[in-house]
């Protein structure tokens, strides 16, 4: 399989950090159990702990037993995996340092730089690299999220990154774009001519978007009190579904031509403003509770909290897209840490039936939905209504589902973490799944008009108990258009 790959090697900064141990060399490990790693590839990881290359390949090993299942970790592709590695101890913000790395990176090969460090180092590491002659046309970079923390800072980032590498060798990631049933949607899309021709306003009543997670905020209180759930859920993964729904058809499956179908729906976004942000948002900021049957500390009581703190962890918004094909249809989104389980999914729900000739007491004629799970239990749905069997005049009908689990379908076939796809695509030289300097730039723009719109209007987050879908006026956001979330 290896043969139709190309060869890149992959130089991991950050080798150490949360994000690599718990997701990129795992997910490193398993292409190359797929046999997706062409097999001269090389993996140089980088960190400032003094470790010899043995101590390094003790922690890979010890990552490895950690995060990926005991029957996958095969005793010939783990002794393959680990003579990829080399490591070079660094300090990433001294320039001198760079000499250690390229006396590691000898070799005349296709290279792409994984930046698994704060966003504050990218320049810097950028600026390290070129000054040792570690970039050429064929170099890429891979950049982890968040690009900054508003537009401005975004800005600068992109512009600083710009001066040592073209955009076509640029790889925003944003982790949603790999999921397998993200991905999908643009299947359903435009593989299916079921959907095509009713995939705007005169089918489709409101569109809701949900990503909830059970967990809270862990470790990572002093992150992710800075951030909040609007700049770390909703300024990249929700807008990014959010666009993959609400863009017309791209000509071809190449990156410009679903950025630019993108963008032009970023561009669409209402503005949510100090004059309709009480209506159009709610943000809520969760306080103890339970997670399943276990006690959980308040946001504000977690490891290392900040008192006072008005960070949300919540977020729910009533969102427009002002274009032709969904004008009068809102899209619904929300997102939060420790509601009571983990789901993320899209549902779309038609238009009612104009008039009902069934005359069926038992049953008025509600509207076709179509749930698709984007995970966990990933698989597509559509509800609808059929005629319960049986002799008489009367018809009775009974709200039925169409119900497509993944696993069952695709005979539990395994499903691939988005972060195995992504450096798939980004050692291949494949830039669809990744995200535009200029998607990033406008999501920013929309999401700092939320964020002074809340603090023009003094608007807190209003308290929910973990282990509950939000505050209580994330159900009037709904109950004020006649709907109601989809439980
Ligand atoms: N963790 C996650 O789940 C997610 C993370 N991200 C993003 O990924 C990136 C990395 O996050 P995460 O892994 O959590 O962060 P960590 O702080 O856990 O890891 C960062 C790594 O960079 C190293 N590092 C930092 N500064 C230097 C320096 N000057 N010289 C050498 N090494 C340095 C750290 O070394 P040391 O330990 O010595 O400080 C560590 O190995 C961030 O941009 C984050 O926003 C995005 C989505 C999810
Ligand atoms: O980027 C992030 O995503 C995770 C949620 O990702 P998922 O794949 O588990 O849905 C979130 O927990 C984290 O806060 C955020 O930074």
């Amino acid at each position: 399989m290896t043969d139709s790959l190309q060869r890149s090697d992959l130089v991991l900064f950050g080798v150490l950090g949360d994000l690599s141990r718990r997701k990129l060399i795992p997910a490193l490990y398993q292409l190359d159990r797929s046999g997706l790693l062409h097999q001269d590839s090389k993996i140089i990881g980088v960190a400032r702990d003094s470790l010899s290359d043995s101590q390094f390949e003790a922690r890979v090993k010890e990552t490895l037993k950690t995060f990926v299942a005991d029957e996958e970790l095969v005793d010939d592709v783990l002794m393959r995996f680990c003579k990829r590695f080399h490591y070079v101890e660094m300090d990433f913000s001294k320039t001198e340092a760079y000499q250690a790395l390229k006396a590691a990176a000898v070799e005349d090969v296709d290279r792409v730089f994984y930046l698994a460090t704060p966003p504050s180092l990218y320049a810097t590491i950028c600026a390290g690299l070129s000054s040792h002659a570690l970039i050429s046309e064929s170099t890429r970079v891979i950049l982890e999220k968040p690009i900054g923390h508003n537009l401005a800072s975004s800005q600068t980032i992109n512009q600083a990154v710009a001066k040592y590498f073209q955009e076509s060798q640029i790889y925003r990631i944003d982790h949603y774009l790999g999921k397998e049933t993200v991905l999908n949607l643009l299947a359903l899309r435009f593989a299916n001519a079921l959907f095509a021709s009713n995939w705007d306003n005169s089918a489709i009543d409101h569109i809701q978007i949900t990503a909830a997670e059970k967990v809270g905020v862990e470790g990572r209180w002093g992150y992710y009190d800075d951030a909040g759930q609007l700049r770390d859920m909703v300024q990249n993964h929700l807008l990014q579904v959010l666009s993959l729904i609400a863009m017309e058809p791209p000509s071809r499956l190449d990156a410009e031509s679903i950025r630019e179908e993108k963008l032009k729906v970023l561009k669409a976004l209402r503005p949510i403003d100090a004059a309709n942000s009480k209506d159009v948002s709610v943000r809520g900021q969760y306080q103890g509770g339970f997670s399943g049957e276990t006690k959980v500390p308040g946001y504000l009581q977690e490891e290392g909290a900040r008192q006072n703190s008005d960070t949300e962890t919540f977020v729910a918004l009533k969102v427009n897209i002002d274009n032709w094909r969904w004008s009068g249809v809102p899209f619904y989104l929300r997102t939060g840490k420790r509601m009571p389980e983990k789901r993320s999914e899209v549902v779309i729900t038609f238009k009612k039936q104009p008039h009902n000739i069934f005359n069926d007491t038992t049953a008025d004629l509600q509207p076709n939905k179509l749930v698709i799970r984007l995970q966990p239990d990933e698989g597509v749905e559509v509800q609808m209504l059929n005629k319960i069997p049986g002799l008489g005049k009367q018809m009775h009908l009974k709200a039925t589902t169409l119900d497509l689990s993944f696993d069952e379908t695709f005979e539990k076939k395994r499903i691939a973490d988005a972060y195995e796809r992504l450096m798939l695509e980004a050692m291949q030289g494949n830039q669809y799944l990744f995200v535009h300097r200029d998607e990033v730039e406008y999501a920013w723009r929309w999401v700092d008009g939320i964020l002074a719109a809340w603090e023009q209007n003094e608007q807190p987050p209003k308290p929910y108990h973990a282990g509950t879908w939000g505050p209580v006026s994330a159900v009037s956001l709904l109950a004020h258009d006649g709907r109601q979330w989809d439980e």
